[in-house]
C-alpha cells in the first residue's frame, strides 16, 4: 500500500497559511473555532427505544423460530409461506440493527468564524463544479452555480473555480465566458453592498430583498436595478446560446483546458480565476462518469492553483450563503481536529421543495438525522456535494504513513511530473507549459496503468462514488464533520417527479447493493479498519436497499396466506401478537418522533412511510438486480445524471401533494398489483369475519396489515379510479396491474400451499 507521510513530504502552499496555523496554535486554548455538542436527551431516547425494542425482535424471532420448528413436526400448515415471512422479518431485523449505529451518538456542532486568522493567512480554496450533459443540466443553472462560487465571502486570490464540463459542449464554454463578464458586474455589488444571497438567480427570483443586504440606499437601489438589467442581459445571451444546434453532448473529443479571464485581472487576482476543464472522451474509453470527472480535475488543478482545500458541488448545487468557506475553516484550522480532518460536509438543501415533499425528496432522513448521527462517531459520509475536502485525503493517503519514493509516485499518480512536482508544492511558472500538461493530466490514456480511481482520487468501483470514496478515505483514518447551519449555505433543484425519483433510486441502489455484495462490503472490510460502530453505519447505507426483499414478501405472502385459509401470525389472545403489535407500533412511532424533532410536519411520516414502500417494491428491487446482473457481466454501470429541466405542469403537481404518476410500467405495475391484492385480501378478511366473529382472532394482523398497506398506497388507487389529470394512472396501466396480480394470485397460491 502507498501513502506519503505529507506533513513533512508535502507543504501546502504559501507561507501566508503556514503562518496562520501557527498563529492558531498558540491562541487556540482561550478561543476554540468550533464546539461539538452532544445531544443528550435524544441519545437516552435513542438507546431506551434500542434497548426494548432489540427484546421485544428477539422474542419475535423465538416465536418465529418456534413456530417454524413444530411446523416442521406436525406438517399441520404448509411450511413456505411461514419461512418466507421468517426471512421478512430477519431482513427487517438485521437493517434495524444496522441503523441503530446512526442513533448512537449524534450531535450538532457550532463555528466562530470571527475567531478566524487575518484574510491573507486563510488557505486557498479550489471549487469544483462538474456537468455532464447540457440538455439535462440547462447551461443557465450551470452559470449560475459558477457566478455564486466565484462570489463565496473568501479572499478573492485565493479561490479557483472549475467546472468540468463532462458534455464536451462548446456551447458552455461560451457561457462560461459571459458568466465571467456578469461576474465583474455581480462580485463587487454583492461585496459592496454585503449582498447575502450571493447567487444571481436566487436573489432576482426573490425579488432580492432589502434585508438581505446590509447597506441600503438609494445609491443600492439605483445599483441593484442596474445590476438586475446586466443580468438579464446575461440570462438572455446564455439562453440564446443554448437554443443552438450546438449545445449537444460530445463523447468524442480531445480535451480542452481554459483559463477564462482575461489578461489584466489574471495577475492582480482581484477576482476567483475561473478554468474550463473539459477531459478527452473516446467511446471506446470507459470514463467512469462523475468520478472520472472529479479526477481530471483534481489533476489538472493541481498544477494551475493546487489549493489544500477543495470545495465539491454539484452544477445545480449553487451556493446560497457565502460563508460557508469561513465556516469549514473553523474546522480544518482547528489545531485539534486538522492533521486528521478530510472534510466537513454541509447538508444537501433544495430551493425548489414543496411543502408536501411526496417523494421524500428533501432527503430528510439522512441529512437531518444519519448524518448527525456518523458525526458523533468519527464523522458523515461524503455526500458528492456540498463539501469542503482536504485534497491530501483525496490522494489515497493515510493519516501519518510511511514515505514513498518517486518510482512509486509515478506508479499511484501517472506520468506527469508536473503533477509530482505538485504533490511538494513546487509549481512551474510558465503558464503557457502548464496549460499543455493539463491536456495530458486530463487525456483519457493518462490513468491507465495508475492507481486512479483505485487507491487514488475518486473510486470508480460504484456509481455511488460519493459514498465509497467517503468509506476508503475514513478507513484510512481521517476523520470528518457535519456542519448544518441555520441559513442553507448551498441549495440545489430536487427531483420533482416520481419518475425521476424511481430513476435516481435506482442508479443508487445499484451504486450501494455493488458494494455490499462485494469484497468492500462495509460488514467486511470495515471492522478491521474502521470502528465497528461506523462500520456498521456504513453497511445500513450499503444494505438498507434490500428492503426491497421484506417488502416484496410481506406486500403477499400475508395476502395469499388469508385468502387461502393460512393462519401466519399469533392469534389475538396469544402473548406474542403484543409483540408484534409491539414492535409495529413502537416502530412507527420512532419515526414519528424523528420526524418530529426534526421540526417536520406530521404529514411527513406518511408521506415517508409511503415513500419507503413504493421505493422498496420498485427501484430498490431494479437496482438490486441491476447490481447483481452486472455482478454477473450482464450489465454495464450507467450514470443518467438527473433531469434538471424545470416541467410547470410537474411542478404544479409536486406544490399541490399530488402525485405524478406518468412514469414506466416497470415501475407503476408491482405497485398497482400490490394495492389491488391487498384490497381482495381485505375484503376477504372483513367479510370472513363478518360470517364468523371468533376467525377476527386468527386472522386480525393480516388483515389489519392489508389495511395498512391500502391506507398508505391510497393515492394510488385514487391515481387508478377517481383522476382524470395527466399524472393519473392510466387504464392500460391499471389493466396490466390486474392481469399481473392475477399472476401473482396463482403462482403464489400454488407456493404457499406447501
Ligand atoms: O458522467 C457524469 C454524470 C454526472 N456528472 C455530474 O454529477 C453530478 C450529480 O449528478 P446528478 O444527476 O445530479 O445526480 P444525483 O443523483 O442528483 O446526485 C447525487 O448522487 C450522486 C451519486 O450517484 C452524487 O455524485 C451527487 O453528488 C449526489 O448529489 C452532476 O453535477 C452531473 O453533472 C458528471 O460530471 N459526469
Ligand atoms: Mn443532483
Amino acid at each position: 500500500m502507498i501513502s506519503l507521510r505529507f506533513h513533512r513530504n508535502i507543504e501546502f502552499k504559501s507561507n501566508h497559511y503556514q503562518r496562520g496555523n501557527m498563529a492558531l496554535q498558540m491562541n487556540s486554548t482561550s478561543q476554540p473555532l468550533n464546539l461539538c455538542h452532544l445531544k443528550t436527551r435524544t441519545i437516552v431516547i435513542n438507546r431506551l427505544y434500542a434497548l426494548f425494542h432489540s427484546i421485544a425482535i428477539t422474542l419475535l424471532i423465538y416465536y418465529r423460530a418456534s413456530s417454524i420448528l413444530t411446523l416442521i413436526r406436525t406438517t399441520t400448515q404448509p411450511f413456505i409461506p411461514h419461512l418466507l415471512i421468517f426471512i421478512a422479518e430477519l431482513t427487517l431485523s438485521f437493517i434495524w440493527v444496522l441503523r441503530q449505529s446512526f442513533l448512537w451518538r449524534p450531535v450538532t456542532r457550532t463555528v466562530f468564524p470571527e475567531r478566524l486568522p487575518e484574510d491573507d493567512q486563510l488557505p486557498p480554496i479550489d471549487v469544483f463544479i462538474c456537468t455532464a450533459d447540457p440538455e439535462r443540466e440547462p447551461p443557465l443553472g450551470v452559470m449560475n452555480t459558477v457566478v455564486s462560487a466565484m462570489a463565496l465571502n473568501y479572499p478573492a486570490g485565493k479561490l479557483t473555480v472549475y467546472l468540468s464540463d463532462d458534455g464536451g459542449c462548446p456551447v458552455t464554454l461560451e457561457a462560461m465566458r459571459e458568466a465571467w463578464r456578469f461576474s465583474k458586474i455581480w462580485l463587487p455589488f454583492c461585496k459592496k453592498y454585503g449582498v447575502k444571497i450571493i447567487c444571481p438567480e436566487a436573489y432576482f427570483a426573490g425579488g432580492g430583498v432589502d434585508d438581505e443586504c446590509m447597506v441600503y440606499s438609494d445609491e443600492f437601489a439605483a445599483e441593484k436595478v442596474k445590476v438586475k438589467g446586466d443580468y438579464e442581459s446575461f440570462v438572455h445571451k446564455v439562453i440564446k446560446i443554448s437554443q443552438s444546434e450546438r449545445c449537444r453532448s460530445n463523447n468524442d473529443h480531445s480535451s480542452v483546458v481554459e483559463v477564462v479571464s482575461d489578461e489584466s485581472t489574471h495577475n492582480q487576482r482581484e477576482m476567483p480565476l475561473i478554468v474550463y476543464v473539459s477531459r478527452e472522451k473516446r467511446p471506446s474509453h470507459p470514463h467512469n462518469f462523475k468520478a472520472g470527472s472529479l479526477n481530471a480535475l483534481l489533476r489538472v488543478s493541481s498544477i494551475i492553483s493546487n489549493s489544500p482545500y477543495i470545495l465539491g458541488l454539484d452544477c445545480d448545487m449553487y451556493c446560497n450563503d457565502g460563508n460557508s468557506a469561513r465556516q469549514a475553516m473553523c474546522f480544518h484550522l482547528d489545531p485539534q481536529l486538522s492533521s486528521s480532518l478530510a472534510f466537513v460536509q454541509f447538508p444537501q438543501m433544495f430551493h425548489n421543495i414543496s411543502k408536501h415533499d411526496l417523494y421524500d425528496s428533501e432527503l430528510r432522513c439522512t441529512f437531518k438525522t444519519l448524518w448527525q448521527g456518523m458525526d458523533g462517531i468519527k464523522g458523515p459520509c461524503l455526500a458528492g456535494t456540498c463539501y469542503y475536502i482536504r485534497r491530501e485525503a483525496l490522494y489515497g493517503l493515510e493519516v501519518g504513513g510511511p514515505y514513498i519514493n518517486l518510482k512509486e509516485l509515478k506508479e499511484s499518480f501517472g506520468s506527469s511530473n508536473e503533477f509530482i512536482k505538485s504533490l511538494h508544492q513546487k509549481n512551474n511558472e510558465n503558464f503557457d507549459e502548464l496549460l499543455q500538461e493539463t491536456k495530458l493530466l486530463s487525456s483519457c490514456g493518462y490513468e491507465n496503468d495508475t492507481k486512479w480511481g483505485k487507491e487514488v482520487g475518486f473510486r470508480y468501483f460504484s456509481v455511488v462514488e460519493d459514498y465509497f470514496t467517503s468509506f476508503n478515505i475514513h478507513c484510512k483514518k481521517w476523520v470528518s464533520v457535519y456542519y448544518m447551519p441555520k441559513k442553507p449555505s448551498f441549495l440545489g433543484s430536487c427531483t420533482t417527479s416520481l419518475n425521476d425519483v424511481l430513476i435516481q433510486g435506482t442508479r443508487w441502489t445499484a451504486g450501494l447493493i455493488e458494494v455490499a455484495l462485494s469484497r468492500f462490503s462495509p460488514i467486511i472490510y470495515g471492522p478491521s479498519r474502521i470502528s465497528v460502530l461506523q462500520s456498521l453505519c456504513y453497511a445500513w447505507v450499503a444494505f438498507f436497499p434490500f428492503v426491497f426483499l421484506p417488502m416484496w414478501i410481506l406486500a403477499i405472502i400475508p395476502q395469499l396466506s388469508l385468502l387461502n385459509g393460512i393462519t401466519i401470525y399469533p392469534e389475538v389472545k396469544s402473548p406474542f401478537f403484543f409483540v408484534f403489535l409491539y414492535v409495529f407500533v413502537l416502530s412507527k412511532l420512532q419515526h414519528m418522533w424523528e420526524i418530529h424533532s426534526t421540526g417536520a410536519l406530521l404529514r411527513t411520516w406518511r408521506y415517508e412511510q409511503r415513500d419507503w414502500m413504493l421505493k422498496g417494491i420498485t427501484c430498490y428491487l431494479y437496482g438490486s438486480i441491476h447490481a447483481i446482473m452486472e455482478k454477473l457481466g450482464a450489465k454495464e454501470a450507467s450514470f443518467l445524471p438527473t433531469n434538471k429541466v424545470v416541467d410547470d405542469d410537474q411542478v404544479k403537481l409536486f406544490e399541490m401533494g399530488i402525485y405524478n404518476f406518468q412514469t414506466s410500467r416497470m415501475f407503476i405495475v408491482p405497485v398497482c398489483s400490490m394495492i389491488m391484492l391487498s384490497l381482495l385480501t381485505f375484503v376477504v378478511g372483513i367479510v370472513k369475519i363478518a360470517i364468523q366473529r371468533d376467525y377476527i382472532d386468527e386472522i386480525f394482523i393480516q388483515t389489519f396489515l392489508s389495511l395498512y398497506i391500502l391506507l398508505m398506497g391510497y393515492p394510488v388507487l385514487e391515481g387508478m379510479v377517481m383522476r382524470k389529470d395527466k399524472g393519473r394512472i392510466t387504464t392500460s396501466m391499471s389493466c396490466y396491474s390486474l392481469v399481473f396480480s392475477i399472476v401473482i394470485m396463482f403462482l403464489g397460491s400454488l407456493l404457499v400451499m406447501y
